[in-house]
């Protein structure tokens, strides 16, 4: 907690809990929490001979033998001896001076490092050009000894200019053997030393480009991280994907051409002074011709943004359809669509195609204005020189015309590059936008890393619940109001689209924008930290993606302390225990990408698996048996108990015979919870949840038959004319829109 404070972080003690499954906070989970608080902590072994020599290190936490802590204020090598301040003693207590001897009594070896984390603090900054800008000034000192090098490199490209002009007026005008024999030994030694300092200038920009590059693509990476999954099921894959690939053309533009025309910005600082000084008048010229430059490209600026937005827009577009045709490849195939994906591809392609077409004319359109003047930049101003050299009007000689001739080239590249550099940044900033409007939604941040992580029994409560998905007109769930208490097995029924999904959605936090309350252990869900919520409670869904690697990793889904009892365990539960080791490397073998060389059902119950492996308290399980065939479906059902044994269990099903023997079955219909009894209750008094039961069963009550068929004629009518009514609110709802 101090060590936090020397950070200016206020830490709130009562908000660290252990973590399902431990009995007491582990090292690892208290890293995990002060790295959601905004800290780093670094936990590293140590000899005294190193402790002592610490000096003036921010707090570093010692950690001693009976599980106490202490923090180290302060060393003295000299005196061989430590100050340590207990945490637990009130603030101004002075620290205790204490010898190695006395130390090594109670001291097991162990420091932990802690210090704010400063990528945390941005992680919620606006992703912008000042965010950028921000990143390169954070490597000052890198950054000063670039522009230092490329300051005396530019004073060095002097040299050249300047000696060849003492040769044409002092060497070949006097034959002058010795002023050359000087003049060649300097040369050489000016150009070991630009050969020397160019390639350190070269290895320092490659240092910093390389480290704004890892931070920008960890960053960027990390708010894609906590984007809300509500919106990545509001947009397109493929158009996310490309938006997000925008950045490394910002970083691209930023670590090349940026800088080096920034570096060359100081070339021209240096070297401008000297054309004035060599030849007034045509260093006035070159000014002007470049200044010209600028202006044409500031003019054709806005044409230029328009284009390039047009055809950034039409890749992208281009890019969605790709990813789209990739990722849904089984179903065009099995569909035979080919065809139809062609003709978008190439529709795509035709906009691409012309808009690329487009600014590349209308770049050229502007190369052909900009290129006579840099031709007269380059060429025209000799002649001109030499003219003035002719009517002896600047008093100038052909050595100094020679020098300006080679200078000039030097200062026009920097001014030209500088108008390319407007033009570049134009087309940057329609990247950034795109880049922008992913990266700069609302992120889950806060909920990720602040709220409550109290210990979780799995009691629910629901308190009047209504929710609306973001523009929808009609409500997902209407008044949702139940509480079961911990290690209840509910089952949740009810037609398609009534709300059975939300709900639990809900429950995992992915929509929390709704009314009412859901409650955890009494404890309202929005105020439970998101990150700890979701590692309280296993998930399985009806498809489920499983990652490359072993059946193991899968398993332990890389979650850090999982031991292979524990996995071994996880997958008796689940039923996959036997199949397992009939493969080839038991838990070891491999999954392919796209978990090709499984079974679907096997792969439910990796799912099934990975999601009990925790040993959650609450467990969601939404139509997780739907796809498995009837004999894999059976062993999980006969297990759920055994699955469900200490545990919540929240269980969507449309096969009612799975249900049967939940302690609660909640049945849905429209958002609403109609009823909640258990299976023999309902299929008593619940109609809805008899007619679904006989809709599934009939075969079980052949002296029903007749009943059983009057009922479905009532269900059909009332469902026909529930979907009249539904189509007629969607359209009212569309013109009140
Ligand atoms: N992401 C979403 N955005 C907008 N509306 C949604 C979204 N997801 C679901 N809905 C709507 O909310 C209602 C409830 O959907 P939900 O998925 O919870 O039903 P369900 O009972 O789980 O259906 P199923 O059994 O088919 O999965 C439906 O009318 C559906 O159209």
């Amino acid at each position: 907690m101090k060590a936090a404070a020397f950070h200016g972080v206020d830490l709130a003690i009562d908000a660290f809990a252990a973590e399902p499954g431990e009995a007491s906070p582990s090292p690892a989970t208290l890293v995990r929490w002060l790295d959601d608080q905004g800290l780093v902590a670094k936990g590293m072994r140590l000899r005294w001979d190193f402790l002592v020599r610490l000096g003036n290190t921010p707090p570093v936490v010692l950690l001693f033998r009976d599980g106490s802590a202490s923090l180290l204020m302060r060393t003295s090598p000299e005196e061989g001896l430590v100050w340590l301040a207990d945490p637990m003693m009130p603030f101004g207590t002075p620290p205790v001076p204490v010898d190695h001897l006395r130390l090594s009594q109670v001291w097991t070896g162990d420091i932990v490092l802690i210090k704010r984390n400063r990528n945390q603090s941005e992680a919620d900054a606006r992703f912008d050009l000042a965010w950028f800008v921000r990143m390169v000034l954070r490597e000052k000192r890198p950054m000063r000894d670039i522009l230092l090098a490329a300051l005396i490199s530019s004073i060095l490209q002097l040299f050249p200019a300047l000696i060849v002009m003492q040769v044409i007026d002092r060497v070949v005008n006097y034959h002058s053997m010795a002023t050359l024999v000087s003049l060649s030994a300097f040369v050489i030694i000016l150009s070991v030393y630009e050969i020397l300092l160019t390639y350190a200038q070269k290895e320092m920009s490659l240092v910093v480009a390389t480290r704004l590059d890892a931070r920008i693509s960890l960053h960027a990476f990390n708010r894609l991280l906590m984007l809300p999954l509500e919106f990545y099921e509001r947009e397109q894959t493929g158009e996310v994907l490309g938006r997000f690939a925008a950045i490394f053309k910002v970083r691209d533009f930023i670590t090349g051409q940026m800088m080096s025309t920034l570096l060359d910005l100081f070339v021209l600082i240096v070297l401008l002074p000297v054309l004035f000084y060599l030849c007034a008048p045509l260093a006035w010229m070159t000014v002007a011709a470049a200044g010209l430059i600028g202006v044409i490209v500031v003019v054709t600026l806005p044409a230029m943004t328009r284009v390039m937005g047009a055809y950034i827009q039409s890749d992208l577009k281009r890019n969605a359809v790709l990813y789209e045709t990739v990722a849904g490849i089984k179903t065009v195939k099995t569909m035979a669509l080919e065809g139809t994906r062609r003709e978008d591809w190439d529709e795509a392609t035709a906009h691409v195609v012309r808009w690329r077409l487009a600014s590349g004319r209308l770049s050229n359109w502007i190369n052909l204005l900009i290129q006579p003047i840099n031709l007269f930049i380059n060429r025209g101003i000799i002649l001109v020189g030499a003219y003035l050299i002719l009517i002896h009007a600047s008093g100038m000689q052909a050595g100094a015309l020679m020098a300006f001739m080679m200078l000039s080239g030097r200062v026009t590249a920097p001014l030209v590059g500088l108008a390319r550099l407007v033009e570049s940044f134009n087309e940057v900033t329609v990247s950034l936008s795109e880049a922008g409007s992913v990266l700069n939604q609302p992120t889950e941040t806060l909920a990720l890393t602040t709220g409550l992580r109290p210990p979780i029994k799995g009691a629910l409560d629901f308190v009047h619940v209504n929710y609306t998905y973001p523009g929808s007109s009609t409500p997902a769930l209407k008044d949702i109001n139940f509480s079961i208490p911990a290690g209840t097995m509910l089952g949740l029924v009810g037609r398609s689209g009534s709300g059975k999904s939300t709900l639990t959605r809900l429950l995992l936090g992915v929509s929390r924008n709704y009314d009412g309350f859901v409650k955890l252990d009494d404890v309202d869900l929005r105020e439970i930290n998101l990150h700890y919520l979701r590692r309280c409670m296993g998930v399985v869904l009806q498809d489920n993606f499983l990652f490359r690697g072993t059946i193991k990793d899968n398993i332990t889904a890389q979650r850090a302390g999982l031991t292979f009892e524990e996995v071994v365990k996880a997958a008796r539960l689940a039923e996959a225990e036997e199949f397992i080791e009939r493969m080839p490397a038991g838990f070891n073998t491999f999954i392919e990408e796209g978990s090709t060389n499984i079974s679907g059902g096997q792969r439910q119950r990796l799912a099934i698996a990975r999601a009990v492996v925790t040993d959650p308290k609450l467990m969601i399980l939404d139509e997780a048996t739907s796809a498995l065939d009837p004999e894999s479906e059976a062993l999980v059902n006969a297990n759920l108990e055994h699955l469900g044994a200490g545990r919540t269990m929240v269980i969507v099903s449309h096969r009612l015979s799975s249900l049967v023997n939940c302690d609660l079955i909640g049945v849905m219909d429209q958002g609403r919870m109609v009823d909640l009894a258990p299976h023999h209750v309902l299929v008593e008094r619940c109609e809805i949840y008899r007619t679904l039961w006989l809709q599934q069963n009939r075969h079980l009550y052949k002296e029903d038959v007749k009943h059983d068929e009057e009922v479905m004629e009532k269900w059909d009518a009332h469902e026909k004319e529930e979907s009249v009514q539904k189509a007629k609110m969607q359209k009212n709802g569309e013109a009140d829109r």
